[in-house]
């Protein structure tokens, strides 16, 4: 398996930043973040200081997150928020920056929570409209739209992955894929084996944390090794992003994973 580490969840010790560099001291080559800034549309030195964070650090960023509202607040994603059209263009010309700068080609849209009062249906409408522009924009550079099911947001309304892939139906774009959150997609009371045995052809990016408690590997029930071996049978050989909450402190977390098998190449 190819690991990443998120540096939104990982390495929270120190500054954002910093990151990069904890990661690659850590042994990692790979890494990928939450969108990291705290607007949508940062200014250029923002961009400038996180992108020579990611190259000084001598890491690979392989998953970037679009700008997603106030995660904090519970906003999980601007892809179907009516009102906020022009905001999600705005920002996807700046992920299509950092991957022309970086070398990132994968992009995890967030669909976004129903909103109080609007039509599930014009969310929808706008939701693959948004996915659509926002794939048309990463295939300049090569790049994928990842969409997630998630878990622990009670209005998001993207739960199993038949909920996403049906999104991705409708948007038809041939540069989308699932997002394989192993714990969000058990934590929702979704058959994983079944996913991954009938979809793993359409999984563009994995991502795993032990339930319950969304801690590393080991500290939950589930199967995750079993599951990735699964996976690698049946020919994913993407990114396995470790996106997680260290019961303790990263370090100390990352017990489970031996160093030498920190240090990805880049799939081919
Ligand atoms: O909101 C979450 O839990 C996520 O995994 C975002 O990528």
């Amino acid at each position: 398996m190819r690991y990443a580490v998120n540096c939104s969840l990982l390495f929270t010790e120190v500054p954002l930043l910093e990151r990069p560099a904890a990661a690659a001291d850590a042994g990692f080559t790979a890494v990928e973040f939450w969108w990291p800034f705290a607007t949508s549309v940062p200014s250029d030195a923002e961009v400038d200081r996180f992108v020579t964070a990611v190259g000084d650090a001598g890491v690979q960023l392989v998953g970037l997150n679009v700008a997603a509202g106030d995660m904090p607040a519970g906003d999980r994603g601007l892809v179907s928020w009516p009102g906020r059209e022009t905001e999600f263009a705005d920002t996807v010309a700046v992920i299509v920056g950092i991957g022309e700068r970086t070398g990132c080609r994968a992009f995890n849209a967030l669909y976004g929570n129903r909103l109080d009062g609007v039509d599930p249906q014009a969310q929808d409408d706008l939701g693959a409209a948004n996915l659509a522009l926002v794939a048309e924009a990463v295939a300049a550079i090569d790049g994928t739209v990842l969409l997630e099911p998630v878990s622990g947001a009670p209005a998001y309304p993207l739960c199993t992955a038949a909920d996403v892939l049906a999104v991705l139906d409708r948007v038809g774009a041939p540069n989308t894929g699932l997002l394989a959150d192993l714990y969000h997609l058990a934590v929702n009371g979704d058959d994983v084996d079944a996913v991954l045995a009938a979809h793993a052809d359409r999984i563009a990016h994995v991502q795993v944390a032990d339930a319950p408690g969304r801690g590393e590997p080991g500290t939950g029930e589930l199967p995750l090794a079993r599951q990735l071996d699964a996976l690698a049978d049946r020919g994913y050989a993407g990114w396995v992003a470790l996106e997680y909450k260290p019961a303790t402190t990263t370090t100390e977390g990352l017990a489970w994973l031996p160093r030498e098998q920190r240090a990805a190449v880049q799939p081919a």
